[in-house]
């Protein structure tokens, strides 16, 4: 008999942290179902931070295998107030999903970098970029440690990411500017960040929740002994709104997409297929004849590094485990198909310098 619920009527909550076979459940505000009784305020007197209940995954779930990660909006089911516990009854249909860290409902990626100490690496930087857009998922760029460079670099990194097709936001984690604009970007979303090592993410973190490390003990002081135990994602509230993972997304960003998606990563290139086409559909602008891709902007050559890179992973992934095991792509005038496989760093060699030629013709051609 299934029995039509009021929505109305619905306990609803985020999951904010997992350990073994409990979640932590932040309730939304506001909802009728929340009583005003005494048990129901000690819940809320427990945590300063909002109302928590420790919930487990009803039985039904288990079965059916469905999975709870943090981010998962659910449905609980027989709150006891009292004690602070509850049974997850229901999953909502998840907006996105990331899968390391595992978070479900990221809004956003807060992609993070130094101007200074470390300087930006572009060719780094673009391989994140391109990571994160590979989740679908919107990115918001950060520059961190704005404090060690002078206005004129500020600016001229700011021209230079906006010619890539990226707005920045520049902040300084220790001189304290720009935060203002980093709270307003965050509220109300659930942030993953990401960027390489020493750029000052966790002086961010520690500064954006500067009560991180005591609210751990509340918050998950039920699930774990600590933050940094196991390999434990948690989402932290900001104090202006918006949870914000603890975990760093993607430290190695490799490109793991087809070769034929590529240039959907990258802004300059939807930017120039906005307006023209290729002549062949497929093509993987590189030396197709009429290709409105291939120019001369500054991550051209980063595509093609990464193309490159797109192709061998999708040649080994068609040799294991697939029929066509001694099968790759190989583009030809445009089209992309399957041919015997060579060695890869031979094809690689091979390739690097067809590259080399084009552009070299390229460069030719525009100079005439
Ligand atoms: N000048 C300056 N230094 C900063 C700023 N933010 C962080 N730092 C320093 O940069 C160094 C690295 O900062 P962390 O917060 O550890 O960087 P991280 O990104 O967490 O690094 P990993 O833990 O290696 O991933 C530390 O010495 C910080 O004190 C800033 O805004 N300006
Ligand atoms: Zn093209």
């Amino acid at each position: 008999m299934s029995v039509t619920k009021d929505p109305a009527n619905q306990l609803l909550g985020t999951v904010v942290a997992v350990q073994a076979n409990y979640y932590q459940v932040r309730l939304d505000a506001n909802q009728d179902r929340i009583p005003e009784t005494d048990d129901a305020n000690q819940a809320r007197e427990n945590s300063a931070f909002g109302y928590f209940l420790l919930c487990t995954r009803r039985a039904r779930l288990k079965k059916i295998g469905q999975q709870v990660i943090v981010g998962d909006r659910v449905e609980i089911e027989e709150p006891d107030w009292a004690g602070g516990r509850g049974a997850i009854a229901q999953v909502l249909p998840r907006q996105t999903q990331l899968d390391r860290p595992p978070i479900a409902n990221t809004d956003q990626i807060l992609l993070v970098f130094a101007l200074a100490d470390p300087p930006i690496e572009p060719y780094q930087l673009s391989r994140f970029l391109v990571k994160a857009e590979l989740t679908g998922i919107d990115v918001c760029l950060c520059l961190n440690k704005s404090d060690l460079v002078t206005q004129l670099e500020q600016q001229q990194w700011r021209d230079r990411l906006h010619e890539w097709g990226y707005q920045s936001l520049l902040i300084s984690a220790y001189a304290h500017t720009g935060l203002e604009q980093l709270y307003n970007q965050l509220a109300n979303k659930i942030t993953v960040f990401a960027g390489p090592s020493g750029v000052g993410k966790s002086s961010l973190i520690n500064y954006l929740i500067p009560d991180i490390n005591t609210r751990v003990g509340e918050v998950s002081g039920k699930l774990s002994r600590g933050r940094h135990t196991t390999r434990h994602v948690e989402l932290f509230e900001l104090p202006g709104g918006g949870l914000l993972a603890d975990t760093p997304g993607f430290n190695q960003p490799d490109i793991d997409c087809t070769p034929e998606e590529l240039a959907d990563y990258f802004p300059e290139a939807q930017q120039r297929l906005a307006t023209q086409r290729c002549q062949f559909n497929d093509c993987l602008h590189r030396d197709e004849p009429n290709c409105v891709v291939r120019g001369d902007w500054e991550r051209y050559e980063h595509y093609l590094d990464f193309l490159e890179e797109a192709i061998v992973t999708q040649a080994h992934l068609h040799q294991q485990g697939n029929p066509e095991s001694t099968l790759k792509m190989k583009t030809k005038g445009g089209k992309s198909q399957l041919e015997p496989k060579l060695e890869t760093k031979k094809y690689r060699r091979v390739s690097r310098r067809t590259q080399q030629q084009n552009l070299q013709e390229l460069y030719q051609e525009t100079d005439l």
